[in-house]
């Protein structure tokens, strides 16, 4: 078993949170014994607008663009965009070439295992604090720079694999640096700010692009059995993620108030998509950086369990956004002390190690 990069937060700073926000999300600590009781209970659902925001035109919208995207992310921390240049037919031909490697034996797929660079590809493997059990899934972690040697699987098992993706991760990067001009505008920084500590064409590039496949379930009542994605903020500076219609399954629960904080509410919101549009959600970096005004909101892929879900095999794409190494970290009004890169990911990393062993001694608890 192996631990991901997902953050959590062990520490609730009661000082910094609004009362009113609390009576609106009703917060719970998630990661303690709280969420088992929640298992045998139906899904409660709240409806919140996730904004749909269009980029076309973007030159000349740009202003108006800055202002749609800083409103979701201060409110919600996720938001579809639509008119952003990709087509669907480039987003259904990258979803065959990831149906393609999920379909290969796993012991091709074992040519290419997952390191700790977050390259590679895992089974099964993904523990979250929030559920302290692995997330019943396969993914394959793909990035631009030196990471990757030997980690593309070969040409021999899957012809043009690593050219069709690099083209469309290069593509979808070139979304990611429009949304980025438009953050570092809203937090007053210059317009290159952040697309130069996310620069791909550096060999320390750490940008990730992650294809999932979750597997078919049962119908029926899968809960406390299996988990799809447990509940999770991303570690990143911002996501990109690519759904199929109909395959739903992506919920999110705002409410999160600093990044150092560690709740969520009782509450989810599913998220609808429509053919074409991407789903981007602020990750734990960005709000860092933002000093807080900008929210990386827990989601999840739900375990189906209830009439309505979706039990059949699900495949998504996410695009993380992560800083190089030496990027310098510290928002405009300097709430938390400065960080490179790679003491950001670091911290993200331990904090998400004891939290799971929290989680865990709590599981093992239960059981005694
Ligand atoms: O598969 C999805 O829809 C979400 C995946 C996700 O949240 C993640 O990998 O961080
Ligand atoms: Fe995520």
């Amino acid at each position: 078993m192996r631990l991901h990069d997902e953050p959590v937060m062990e520490i609730i700073d009661r000082s910094q949170r609004s009362p009113h926000r609390d009576t609106l999300f009703n917060k719970r600590k998630v990661y303690g014994y709280n969420i088992l009781a929640t298992m045998s209970e139906s899904t409660k659902y709240v409806d919140r607008e996730i904004p749909t925001i269009s980029l076309g035109d973007f030159d000349a919208r740009i202003d108006d663009i800055t202002t749609q995207l800083v409103m979701a992310a201060e409110e919600v921390g996720f938001f579809s965009i639509t008119d952003h240049g990709l087509s669907v037919e480039e987003i259904n031909h990258m979803f065959e070439t990831s149906e393609a490697f999920f379909s290969l034996p796993d012991e091709v797929k074992a040519t290419v295992p997952w390191s700790p660079r977050n390259v590679g590809w895992e089974k099964n493997s993904q523990i979250r604090p929030s559920t302290g059990k692995p997330d019943r899934k396969e993914s394959y972690q793909l990035q631009f720079g030196q990471n990757m040697k030997g980690m593309w699987i070969k040409d021999e098992y899957l012809p043009k694999f690593r050219e069709d993706s690099l083209a469309f991760m290069n593509r979808v990067q070139k979304i990611s640096e429009k949304l980025m001009i438009c953050f570092a505008r809203g937090l007053g920084f210059p317009d290159d700010y952040f697309i130069k500590f996310h620069d791909i064409t550096r060999p320390i590039s750490q940008t990730t692009m992650r294809l999932l496949h979750y597997f078919a379930l049962p119908e029926g009542n899968n809960t406390g059995v299996y988990y799809r994605a447990g509940a999770h903020c991303d570690w990143g500076f911002l996501t990109l993620l690519f759904q199929r219609e109909g395959q739903g399954g992506l919920e999110i629960c705002p409410g999160r108030e600093v990044v150092t904080e560690f709740a969520l509410g009782d509450a989810w919101t599913k998220v609808d998509l429509k053919a074409g549009d991407i789903i981007c959600n602020i990750g734990d970096l960005l709000m860092s950086w933002s000093d807080d005004r900008f929210k990386s909101t827990f989601h999840r892929v739900k375990t189906p369990s209830e009439p309505g879900d979706y039990f059949g095999d699900r495949y998504s794409i996410a695009f993380f956004n992560q800083p190089c190494a030496d990027a310098l970290i510290q928002g405009p009004k300097k709430k938390y002390a400065m960080v490179t890169g790679e003491q950001f990911t670091a911290n993200a990393m331990k904090r998400n190690f004891s939290a799971l062993q929290e989680k865990q001694r709590a599981l093992a608890a239960m059981a005694a």
